[in-house]
């Protein structure tokens, strides 16, 4: 038996490159950075062979400088950027740059696809079709690039890509096929009715594995690229979310992910796709064989504390500036925030609303406003628990990560709004860390991603629901509410006197 595993996450500005033992204890890690290519506001693309290339370096460094074994590293698997559409042609080679998940070009196409297929689109697929999902820059290339589009065989997406070229073999896991919306989620197979609806052929879309099957060993050709040996196993891995809920240990169907990053993400397991939130919440395939996870997307979350701050405090430790909120009170002294300040994903699907902060008093301190941008994330955070209530949801543990876990204060807002139990974990390590559960319970060190998460996952401080503090945020997010409404005519208006983006 080997004595690593590697969970390899391939995100939008690095690859980072975790190596583990059998006790979960990260004993390396290197990453890799590459570039965003945006040839014009809205795209955004990138080269697959840089993912290739960053993955390698990753991996030799690991052998070279951290002095890894090759011959104890004894598989390999993924967590990887969702959604980037990879075209390749009859002999696997790549044709054009990724067309990435943050590339907003295709409104068109997903206009085409509502108006074909409307709610049948969203029954089949349990999403919507957004800019953001793989089908409408399938549907832009084959509209606007008829000569590439001629030379494509296959689509992939990125972590799947990097998969074939370790391995010579092609393959989409399902957590990430759902996010193509190309796959029929309840039957578990390419939709024929989508790709007959909008002339793509069905062998154009890849085999489909589960995220802990085998996929295949190292080639002799990767094998000299990278200093791994051919006996390495490679598992199918995971979409990043799907990845960091395995990585968070959200297992099991009482549990919620509460992510507050640069954007910010609530994610409930799943324990069958009965339920339809009508593409509200983005609704996948999780990395456990035949279970599912929901999620919602708050667009700016941290990135709304990071604004605020830059913008007003920029010299100031950032830990002092978020526990500064703790002077103010529980709903800022009736200052009250809405994140929306690059448009919003869920619970509203909407591109133009902008952000605000309504109800400011002559006498609120600049520390009321940093409470108010803390509440007003998760108030949005709020509204997709509600979402789940209303579809009789039943949950009693929320984790939470990513920076905003950081702040003791903020975990315990957390807390307070959502009236749930929220805690964080010890050694947190996001998506990789479920990349290398997923290579660790293929291998069968473990039987299954549960029963590895016993060994691998630690969770730190619970923080209780102040019953006091509950009511009295209750009674603000009933307010918060209205804003979205009140404020979405406003923020067309203004449209015309932003800056244009880059
Ligand atoms: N000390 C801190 N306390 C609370 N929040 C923090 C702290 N440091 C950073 N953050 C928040 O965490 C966010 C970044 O989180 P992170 O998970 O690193 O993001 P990502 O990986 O998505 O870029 C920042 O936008 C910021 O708002
Ligand atoms: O689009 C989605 C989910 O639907 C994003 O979560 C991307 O998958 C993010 O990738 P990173 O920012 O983690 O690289």
């Amino acid at each position: 038996m080997g004595k690593y595993v590697l969970g390899v996450d391939l995100g939008t500005s690095a690859v980072k490159v975790s190596a583990l033992d059998h006790s979960g204890q990260i004993v390396a890690q290197e990453s890799f950075d590459y570039d965003l290519i945006q040839k014009q506001p809205g795209y955004n693309e990138q080269n697959p062979e840089d993912w290739v290339s960053g993955t390698t370096v990753a991996i030799v460094r690991l052998i070279l400088t951290d002095h890894l074994a090759a011959e104890e590293i004894e598989g390999l698997s993924f967590s990887g950027q969702m959604h980037g559409l990879v075209l390749l042609d009859e002999n696997k080679k790549v044709l054009r740059p990724s067309i990435l998940w943050n590339d907003t070009r295709s409104t068109p196409q997903r206009e085409e696809i509502e108006a074909k297929l409307g709610d049948e689109f969203v029954d089949i697929t349990r999403n919507q079709p957004l800019e953001g999902f793989t089908l409408t820059k399938l549907l832009w290339v084959k509209e606007n690039e008829p000569d590439i589009w001629a030379k494509a065989k296959y689509f992939v997406l990125p972590k799947d890509y990097v998969r074939y070229r370790m391995t010579g073999n092609l393959a989409m896991d399902y957590s990430d096929a759902t996010g193509t919306v190309l796959l029929d989620v309840a039957k578990g197979e390419w939709s024929k009715k989508i790709c007959d609806t909008f002339d793509i052929p069905m062998s154009m879309c890849p085999p489909l594995i589960k995220s802990v099957d085998f996929a295949g060993t190292v080639t002799p050709a990767y094998a000299e690229f990278s200093g791994l040996t051919t006996a390495t196993k490679v598992f199918g891995g995971a979409a990043d979310n799907a990845a960091g809920a395995v990585g968070a240990g959200i297992l099991h169907p009482n549990m919620v992910l509460s992510s507050i990053g640069t954007s910010g993400v609530v994610l409930k397991y799943e324990d069958n796709a009965d339920v339809n939130y009508h593409g509200v919440l983005q609704f996948e395939d999780h990395a456990i064989p035949d279970k599912y996870y929901s999620m919602g997307v708050t667009l700016a979350a941290g990135y709304s504390l990071s604004w605020f701050k830059k913008t007003f405090a920029p010299a100031e430790d950032f830990t002092d500036f978020v526990a500064s909120a703790a002077k103010s009170t529980v709903g800022a002294n009736g200052l009250l925030y809405t994140p929306y300040i690059v448009g919003e994903r869920a619970p509203y699907a909407d591109a133009n609303i902008r952000g605000s902060f309504t109800g400011v008093d002559g006498t609120h301190q600049r520390y009321d406003f940093v409470r108010a941008v803390l509440e007003g994330i998760v108030f949005s955070f709020r509204d997709l628990f509600d979402i789940y209530e209303e579809n009789g949801g039943d949950f009693d543990t929320v984790v939470s990560i990513g920076g905003g876990a950081k702040s003791p204060l903020w975990l315990q807002i957390q807390a307070d709004i959502f009236n749930r139990k929220v805690v964080s974990l010890k050694n947190e390590q996001g998506p990789g860390m479920g990349a290398a559960m997923i290579a660790a319970t293929g291998l069968g060190w473990f039987d299954s991603l549960q029963d590895c998460a016993q060994t691998f996952v630690h969770f730190g401080k619970a923080y209780e629901p102040n019953p006091e503090n509950v009511k009295k945020y209750e009674k603000m997010h009933a307010i918060y509410k209205q804003v979205y409404k009140q404020t979405k005519a406003i923020s067309e208006q203004l449209l015309d006197y932003r800056k244009e983006e880059l």
